[in-house]
């Protein structure tokens, strides 16, 4: 199964101690990760094997937002941060309907992304 993740700069630290956690399920699940281009320089040098795209200003969540209405996204983990503004703020909501429109599980919070996780074997393709 494929799984992006995203995370803005205040929610990136958070990223990674939040895959740390998942670290042998993950290995053990089969999963392939896709992250926007910094979220995933961050993931990688926390020792996660992972695909990047562009960054997210850049272009990256719509790129993710591609993936996901050509159904070849399993799962997206989006940390947003609520209290910061964002220049490409329409390409975030982009990708969150483009999630729901083609019901793919999208988290946007530690709390859902840790449900979700939890039942990876569940989904697992
Ligand atoms: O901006 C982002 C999501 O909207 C994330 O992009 P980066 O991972 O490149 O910081």
């Amino acid at each position: 199964m494929k799984i992006a993740l995203i995370a803005h700069d205040g929610k990136k630290a958070d990223m990674v101690h939040f895959l740390s956690g998942f670290k042998q399920k993950l290995k053990s699940s089969n999963v392939q990760l896709v992250a926007t281009g910094t979220t995933g320089l961050h993931i990688e040098k926390a020792g996660f094997e992972v695909t990047r795209v562009l960054s997210g200003p850049l272009g990256g969540d719509a790129q993710i937002a591609a993936m996901a209405a050509q159904k070849e996204l399993d799962m997206v983990v989006f940390f947003r941060d609520p209290l910061d503004k964002h220049p490409h703020e329409p390409d975030v909501q982009m990708l969150m309907r483009i999630c729901d429109v083609h019901h793919i599980p999208l988290a946007t919070n530690l709390a859902s992304a840790e449900l979700m996780f939890k039942h990876l074997n569940t989904i697992s393709k």
